[in-house]
């Protein structure tokens, strides 16, 4: 399939519809909790022991029966033996009888026969002094958990304790499917005792950028040369969306080269996305390639004209025997990566299952004219949107070449085909980049 209809010229949104249509999301993998950060929970989870799994108490302090302490003031404090301490981990405190306390640490299990803990600062911490500000460390005075203790003040039952169960019930459902598990979800999956989790995978994006000019970052520039940025602006992009990135090194004009890279490349990809060597120059390598079909199966990539700038030339199709998706962007900087924002990025949330798949749209003030944009073409230009006022303003030309005044902008504003000038303070829709 090399172009199809060459003479039809595609929306932005056939295009996209047509490229989501033929994702499906990514079968789901079971991962250890860290790895699966960032991606969708499949099944439902439900708390399997209750949490907290014991009664345990909430400050350092003492464990009493609130009887005893029930009319303690500073007046008539209770005095009460101390029999020991209950240090968080303890699997087997002493009991606590009437007239009795036991000197118990924050996250210990409560000792049977009390029902409440009174804090330290209520206490005079066994010193026979007046209030006390905190215990001494274990190791420095063991007697602390013996002797006596004067309470100033009453603790009632259930004070100062967390109930078994009182987060989270056992049978509860701690996360339902379709969760993304960001981090306090992994803490609860960690709490509820999980290690690993069944989620859709990260899709593995492979980025090739294609062009005989083009030099890595670090490497000095000779005649007529540039630096390689797409693969770069692509992997990074690819992450953002949530992907594992793999930036292939810039592939130069020339079919077998271009072919062994996609052949290398297969093994490892959920989606493959090229830049540059789509339009109709004679050395357009990613068309020629990929459009006679390059001997590597699937069902082809077919190459349109969008009815977008920047972004015109666009490829999708599915290589290999696995039917990889592949994404073949325009060179032009602007144009790769805006491309990739309308089109891969929604991509790769739908593998991931990940919604919304598409970056927020508000409308803002645009807070210049714009004028001069092509007729039948939903253009993109790049703008800096500021959310307390409402407003956008352009930044930088329509050029597609200027990656400066892309890496100032943090916004698009669209201004749509049948649209050539927004008059200042006109609204505008906006999408947002961050
Ligand atoms: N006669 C026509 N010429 C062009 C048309 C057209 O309709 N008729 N379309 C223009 C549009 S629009 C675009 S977009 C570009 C797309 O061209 P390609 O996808 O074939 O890209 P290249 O020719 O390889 O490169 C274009 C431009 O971008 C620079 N480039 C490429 N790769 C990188 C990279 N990895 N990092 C930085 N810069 C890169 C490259 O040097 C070129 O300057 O075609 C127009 N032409
Ligand atoms: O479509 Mo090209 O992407 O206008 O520069």
């Amino acid at each position: 399939m090399s172009s199809g209809n060459a003479d039809r010229v595609w929306s932005v949104d056939e295009h996209l519809a047509d490229v989501l249509r033929q994702l499906t999301p990514l079968e789901p993998i079971e991962l250890h909790l860290l790895d699966a950060q960032g991606c969708v929970l499949v099944d439902d989870v439900t708390v399997p022991v209750a949490l907290p799994p014991f009664d345990n108490s909430s400050m350092d302090g003492y464990a009493v029966r609130s009887a005893d302490v029930a009319r303690a003031d500073d007046a008539s404090p209770r005095v009460l033996k101390v029999i020991g301490d209950v240090a968080a981990g303890d699997g087997t405190p002493p009991t606590v009888h009437p007239g009795q306390a036991a000197r118990i640490m924050t996250g210990a299990p409560l000792p049977p026969g009390a029902d409440a803990v009174v804090p330290v600062e209520w206490t005079d911490g066994g010193t026979g002094g007046g209030p006390a500000s905190g215990m001494r460390a274990h190791s420095a005075d063991p007697a602390g958990a013996t002797g006596q203790v004067r309470v100033h003040r009453p603790a009632g039952p259930g004070a100062h304790v967390r109930a078994r169960g009182s987060d989270a019930p056992a049978g509860e459902l701690a996360l339902t499917a379709g969760t993304r598990l960001g981090p306090s979800q992994i803490a609860l999956l960690a709490a509820v005792g999980r290690a690993r989790v069944r989620v859709r995978p990260r899709p593995r994006v492979v980025v090739i950028s294609t062009g005989s000019e083009l030099i890595a970052p670090g490497e000095s520039l000779g005649h007529g040369q540039i630096h390689d940025s797409n693969s770069y602006a692509l992997a990074a992009a690819a992450r953002d969306a949530g992907a594992i990135a793999y930036r292939v090194g810039a592939v130069a004009d020339d079919a077998d080269s271009l072919r062994d890279a996609l052949e290398d490349q297969l093994v490892r990809a959920d989606v493959i996305v090229t830049s540059g060597g789509v339009s109709v120059g004679a050395y357009d390598v990613v068309k020629e390639t990929l459009g006679e079909g390059a001997g590597l199966g699937g069902r082809g990539v077919e190459f349109r004209k969008l009815a977008m700038q920047p972004g015109k030339p666009q490829g999708f199709g599915l290589i290999g025997a696995e039917h990889v998706p592949l994404l073949a962007l325009p060179g032009n900087p602007v144009s790769a990566y805006v491309s990739f924002e309308l089109f891969v990025r929604p991509a790769i949330r739908t593998l991931m299952g990940l919604e919304p798949v598409h970056r927020a749209t508000v409308t803002a003030r645009c807070t210049a004219a714009i004028d001069g944009s092509p007729k039948g073409r939903r253009q993109f230009l790049r703008g800096w949107y500021e959310a307390g006022e409402g407003t956008v303003r352009p930044v930088g030309g329509s050029g597609s070449h200027l990656i400066a005044a892309l890496a100032r902008a943090n916004a698009l504003i669209v201004v749509p085909e049948d649209v050539t000038d927004v008059a200042a303070d006109a609204d505008v829709d906006v999408v947002l980049l961050t």
